[in-house]
């Protein structure tokens, strides 16, 4: 079969080569896929931006908590399970699509992540999808909820107006769905950057909580108590790790036996288990491509944190009043503050501290936030 591709702009190649997989030729071993799947690769041409001053960049005060994965310390041999896709050889891999997008911010819910998916979108060489959407912003969850019922052109519609841009969506449910890595690693391989905020545990749950009653999605109201929620989200958590023969006081050890325990959203405590969402990550994704950020560093030092993600994405930096401007708004703050203001007790809190604390404190040394606290 011969296929013949005419464009003027070699940036189109990949997503043109993709349409023609989809179609049923199975050429991606061929030469000409190879090297456009380099092109996926390399950075997109960048577009002026009105308000880039002539000053020279200057970076805000470097973060002290973002991390590379390739900056932990990861025995894999020891700490990713069998099959995991870290494990094999991936130097021949050839993902099954060159169109993707290039920034997945994968969760924490509640963690900033439509703050953060707005400020990126601002950027002049950046392109965001379904900006109108509120606190569901750059939202698709097609490598989750969409996965078996939509094409993956489908998908790719929702990024119709971008090609010119990079691109990128924020489906907060990724972080937490035991099977999204492997997923996203197999269509899109090297061409997905990961963006992942992490906020403190009880104050991610707590927004939570809130969220559900001001939505009033699965049955909260007002009067949904703040202990009945943790004894309940609790309880199912113990006993869903129960019947699985998972024991938090070895999660560090076993960690892949809490992977699959709830679907994304089916458990606000399981939510909160970071150690095991990022090890499923960086065992089954290259840490290269893996960037974890602290959210209480995002919301002080907003600035610094948006920065380095820019940079993570190879995007040109900007000047001091743009990056200044763009990140002045906080979105998805809850009305404003106007919106529900149940809190957790000081019982609850204690509750849920006694159970993190075998997690958060793997996580802490994993990621060398040294003397860093959650709650
Ligand atoms: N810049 C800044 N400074 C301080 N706090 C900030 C900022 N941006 C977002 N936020 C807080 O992040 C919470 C919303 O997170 P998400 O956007 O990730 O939520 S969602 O999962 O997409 O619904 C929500 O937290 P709560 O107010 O505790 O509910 C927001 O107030």
């Amino acid at each position: 079969v011969l296929v013949i591709l005419k464009t003027s702009n070699p940036q189109n190649i990949p997503r043109a080569l993709s349409n023609v997989v989809e179609a049923g030729c199975d050429c991606r071993g061929s030469r000409v896929f190879a090297e456009a799947q380099e092109l996926a690769a390399a950075p997109r041409p960048t577009v002026n931006y009105s308000q880039v001053a002539s000053e020279t960049p200057r970076r805000a005060n470097k973060t002290k908590y973002s991390r590379l994965g390739t900056q932990l310390q990861l025995d894999y041999a020891k700490m990713c399970p069998r099959g995991s896709l870290m494990l094999g050889q991936r130097s021949q891999f050839v993902p099954n699509h060159l169109d993707c997008p290039s920034l997945f911010i994968v969760g924490a819910r509640k963690a900033g992540t439509s703050s953060l998916y707005m400020y990126v979108s601002r950027h002049p060489s950046f392109k965001g999808i379904l900006l109108d959407r509120g606190p569901k912003v750059g939202e698709t969850y097609y490598f989750s909820s969409h996965w078996k019922s939509w094409k993956w052109s489908q998908y790719m519609k929702l990024f119709e107006h971008t090609s010119h841009y990079t691109t990128g969506e924020s489906s907060v449910g990724y972080l937490t769905s035991c099977n999204v890595p492997e997923r996203l690693w197999r269509s899109c391989g090297k061409q997905a950057k990961i963006v992942i905020l992490l906020r403190d545990p009880i104050k991610r749950l707590e927004s939570n909580y809130r969220m559900r009653i001001r939505l009033q999605l699965r049955g909260y109201s007002n009067n949904t108590k703040a202990s009945t929620m943790v004894n309940l989200e609790l309880e199912r958590f113990i006993n869903a790790a129960l019947k699985n023969g998972a024991d938090i006081q070895s999660v560090e050890h076993s960690w892949e036996k809490f992977r699959c325990l709830f679907n994304p959203s089916s458990n606000m405590v399981f939510e909160g288990l970071y150690y095991v969402h990022i090890m499923n990550w960086l065992c089954n994704f290259p840490p290269e491509n893996i960037l974890i950020l602290n959210s209480e560093e995002f919301f002080h030092n907003t600035r610094g944190v948006f920065e380095e993600v820019i940079e993570f994405l190879g995007l040109p930096p900007l000047d001091r009043n743009t990056t200044a401007f763009i990140t002045s708004t906080s979105y998805n703050t809850g009305r404003g503050g106007q919106g529900p203001r149940q809190q957790l007790s000081e019982m609850d809190r204690k509750k849920l501290r006694v159970l993190y604390k075998h997690t958060n404190q793997p996580l802490l040394n994993l990621l060398d936030w040294e003397g860093f606290v959650w709650s």
